[in-house]
């Protein structure tokens, strides 16, 4: 595919992470018609038919009316995906996958000899053009096929290129990271409420915390050690709390839990 010719654009496979950034490209104005959607459910495509005006056809015309297809069904239903729509794609044409643990050569085997596959892991502060996508080239693919991907994703927040055996290290920091962070919120605002703070106003102070947190870490490039240390007073409060985060190992369980992740995506390739 040529990037100067670039066409319309199939989502096959719409939930969460699918709708995020379909949402994301028609809100940075991308013309609603550049984009087709295969759904399995018929209620499912009437939902994004009323809500984005977009064109709803079966999986097999979306990809065949399509140069690029965005795959964005579970890693588990990838391979029934993939089976329906091979006899329609062509060299040249581009697949994006948002499927976490999955390789591209997993994906090249199941398609025609020539089609493009690109390997994404997003996340779901795309939401709010926040997104963190981090792209790698699987072997069909040119540079005009990896700027199609990033001016895709990039629609949504920051893209990063990356060597694809550190997918299932990204999905662990990047990719489930949003998890782990509302978490940490969510047990913060629960503690708050437990010292006594109304629901509201511990959600409040907790949200607004973590939101100056992450801007000063992005926007002063200081390591968080340093930004840690500026608030813990010798003998102070901090130095109380992190003493009892210290002594539960919790930085040794963010280590394992992250492992776990990177396994879980191993174990969903072996799966597949
Ligand atoms: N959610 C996240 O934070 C992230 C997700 N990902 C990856 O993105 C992918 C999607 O995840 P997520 O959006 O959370 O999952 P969802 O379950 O929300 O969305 C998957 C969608 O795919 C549809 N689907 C499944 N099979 C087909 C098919 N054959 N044809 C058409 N549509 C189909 C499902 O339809 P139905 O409505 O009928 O179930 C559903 O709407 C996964 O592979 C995941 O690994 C990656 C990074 C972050
Ligand atoms: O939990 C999952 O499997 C997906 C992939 C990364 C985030 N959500």
């Amino acid at each position: 595919m040529a990037g100067d010719q670039a066409g319309k654009t199939a989502f096959i496979g719409v939930g969460v992470m699918g709708e995020t950034i379909l949402a994301g490209l028609l809100r940075s104005g991308r013309p609603v018609g550049d984009f087709i959607v295969g759904v399995r459910r018929q209620e499912r495509g009437d939902e994004l038919a009323t809500k984005y005006g977009v064109t709803v056809l079966p999986n097999l015309d979306a990809a065949a009316s399509a140069d690029t297809v965005v795959l964005g069904m579970k890693p588990q239903d990838l391979a029934g995906a993939l089976q329906e729509i091979a006899p329609v794609l062509r060299p040249g044409q581009l697949l994006v996958s948002l499927a976490a643990g999955i390789t591209t050569a997993f994906i090249e085997t199941h398609v025609p000899g020539g089609v493009a596959v690109v390997r994404v892991m997003p996340n779901t502060p795309a939401l709010v053009d926040e997104g963190m996508h981090a792209l790698s080239a699987g072997s069909h693919c040119d540079e005009a096929h990896l700027v199609e991907a990033e001016g895709l994703l990039g629609a949504t927040g920051k893209v990063v290129r990356i060597a694809e055996k550190l997918q299932n290290a990204a999905t662990a920091v990047s990719g489930s990271g949003p998890a782990y962070i509302f978490y940490v919120v969510e047990a913060m605002i629960d503690a708050g409420v437990m010292l006594g703070l109304p629901r509201p106003l511990a959600t409040e102070l907790a949200v607004q915390t973590l939101y100056g947190s992450a801007t000063m870490l992005r926007e002063t490039q200081q390591h968080p050690t340093i930004l840690r240390e500026q608030v813990t007073s010798p003998g102070g409060t901090t130095a109380a709390a992190l003493r009892y985060l210290e002594d539960h190992k919790v930085k040794a369980a963010f280590l394992s839990a992250m492992e776990a992740c990177r396994d879980r995506a191993q174990q969903l390739a072996a799966d597949s």
